[in-house]
């Protein structure tokens, strides 16, 4: 029996469990589940036409056996079971797919049954209801939010009308890096200060300036950093969905007031963007949030845009795009770090296409295929949603033969499909030269390397994470040699949840290589 999976749990109920020893927790747990299995013994789970998966004991089904990190649990479960599989986790039925074949009848052949989510307590509060894109179940509002997504917030017109502002934010953080030359610094998090700051630049930087937005940055990354750890605590609730009303472990009441933080910002943010358009100054700094509050004032009647949903909206941005990119910009840079003759090959495309005596561009990206290729490879080997995000269908249908129940938790392990052998030659071996052909795209047609999804759900901010992650690796590799402090070893463990990290934060030391000290100014 797995106690890994207890320990999260008993470490989520600090306000009742604090003073008890863990013996003590254990039994106190045991003693609550057969208080609940006494509500339960008149329910009983019939496993008829479902797919096969391990023996589910009354109550909590399976969670006894569940280990937190379920991307590398569900790829040894599909070794014994198949690549369809069940488990039971408490009430709440999880579907794990692992084959290109399963995948592609659920994200294409039957894409409209399962586009729904499903939304777990702690998202359903930072969705404002599930208001937002990430969680909005699959019908015409998702479908109005997501073209203001996809078509006006995250084109690529409007993503290159505020390239000044992401250009600024990573320049602050190249200089960042150069006062800190010699010294070890926290590379994931300095990334993740440097995406927050360009994605929230380009959300409002045309409307706050200056020190405000240096300190609402460190804010912003308070919360967002507190939000994601919520949500990836195993939840009672979402294993016993009828229980959820009371909130159990607390996830829900800590989710709403760090919401409401975020809340405040928002309305001050927007505030200000209203009276600079009221004066009529600040139409030339182009932002997100102008976007999006001339497309409430057009939008609609019948479907409109409302200020809640704008709010949703820009939790999307911050909340989707800020772990998802600098956790695979820190992979990136920890992979990179172990093999020299990457670093090297980067480095001289870099040297022939920008120059030792220039700092990198957002111009320059599109010419660097081998950087391409790096990121396609950290994509595939270290995908940031190993399960995707989890979809739920609409309607009971069958997949590979097999009974799939209306609002079933389908987990699609696209980090074992990266990995398996009968498609990849070395699977575990970082080797960007394999994606150097062209042949795999991550447009969701290939169900054999898919990293945004596919869909109707695939990623809305591909666009976006492409740009980012691209300039923002150039720029650290051709602006710094890097080397890891005096007797630190490299490794790439993962760590599960929503959005993998890396397990060990990297840290390690830059070293300027460009010619001229100003180029860092
Ligand atoms: C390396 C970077 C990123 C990766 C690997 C990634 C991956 C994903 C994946 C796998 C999904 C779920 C697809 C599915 O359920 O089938 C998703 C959804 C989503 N992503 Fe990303 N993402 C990244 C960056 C971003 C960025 C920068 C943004 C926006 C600023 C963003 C916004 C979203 C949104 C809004 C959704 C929900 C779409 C919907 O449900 O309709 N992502 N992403």
């Amino acid at each position: 029996m797995s106690l890994k999976f207890f320990k999260l749990l008993f470490d989520s109920f600090p306000w009742l469990l604090e003073q008890l020893n863990v013996e003590q927790k254990g039994v106190f747990f045991f003693c609550f589940l057969g208080f609940l299995a006494l509500l339960w013994c008149f329910i009983s789970n019939s496993n008829k036409g479902l797919p096969p998966g391990p023996k589910a004991l009354p109550l909590i089904g399976n969670l006894h056996s569940l280990d937190p990190e379920l991307h590398t649990y569900f790829a040894s479960l599909s070794q014994t079971y198949g690549p369809i599989c069940r488990l039971w986790l408490g009430k709440k039925l999880g579907i794990i797919i692992t084959s290109p074949a399963l995948a592609r009848e659920i994200l294409k052949d039957k894409d409209t049954i399962f586009a729904n989510r499903d939304v777990p307590a702690a998202g359903r509060e930072f969705s404002y209801g599930g208001n937002n894109l990430l969680w909005a179940p699959y019908g015409p509002k998702w479908r109005m939010l997501r073209k203001v997504c996809v078509c006006d917030m995250l084109s690529c017109s409007t993503l290159d009308s505020v390239y000044a502002l992401r250009q600024r934010e990573l320049r602050q953080s190249i200089s960042y890096f150069y006062n800190k030359a010699g010294s070890p610094v926290n590379v994931g998090e300095q990334m993740f200060l440097t995406i927050l700051n360009v994605i929230t630049s380009m959300l409002w930087g045309g409307t706050v300036k200056g020190e405000e937005r240096a300190s609402l940055g460190a804010e912003f990354r308070h919360v967002v950093t507190e939000m994601s750890a919520l949500c990836s605590i195993p939840n009672l609730s979402d294993y016993y969905p009828g229980l959820a009303w009371f909130d159990f472990q607390g996830v829900t009441k800590k989710m709403k007031v760090l919401v409401k933080r975020f809340d405040k910002l928002f309305d001050s943010m927007i505030d200000q963007r209203q009276k600079l358009d009221r004066n009529g100054v600040g139409q030339e700094s182009k932002d997100f949030l102008q976007v999006l509050l001339k497309l409430k004032d057009e939008s609609d009647a019948k479907m409109p845009l409302t200020m809640i949903e704008l709010k949703a909206l820009l939790m999307d941005m911050i909340i989707g795009g800020t772990d998802s990119t600098s956790n695979t910009i820190e992979f990136a840079m920890a992979e990179i770090m172990n093999k020299p003759d990457v670093l090297r090959k980067l480095q001289q495309e870099l040297e022939a296409v920008v120059g030792k005596d220039n700092i990198v561009d957002e111009s320059h990206v599109k010419q660097l295929p081998y950087l391409y290729a790096v990121m396609k490879e950290v994509l595939r080997i270290h995908p940031t949603a190993p399960v995707l995000v989890p979809h739920c269908p609409s309607e009971t249908c069958t997949v590979g033969g097999y009974t799939v129940p209306k609002g079933s938790c389908i987990f699609i392990n696209v980090w074992a499909i990266h990995r398996d052998p009968s498609i990849w030659k070395n699977p575990t071996e970082f080797r960007p030269k394999r994606f150097l052909d062209n042949k795999w795209d991550y447009s969701g047609n290939d169900f054999n390397y898919f990293p945004f999804g596919s869909g109707r759900r695939i990623c809305a901010g591909i666009a976006m994470a492409e740009r980012m992650f691209m300039y923002s690796l150039a720029s650290l590799i051709h602006s710094f040699d890097w080397k890891l402090p005096e007797g630190e070893t490299l490794e790439v463990t993962e760590k599960f949840g929503i959005i993998m990290k890396k397990k060990m934060p990297l840290v390690a030391i830059p070293t300027p290589r460009l010619s001229n000290p100003k180029l860092y100014e």
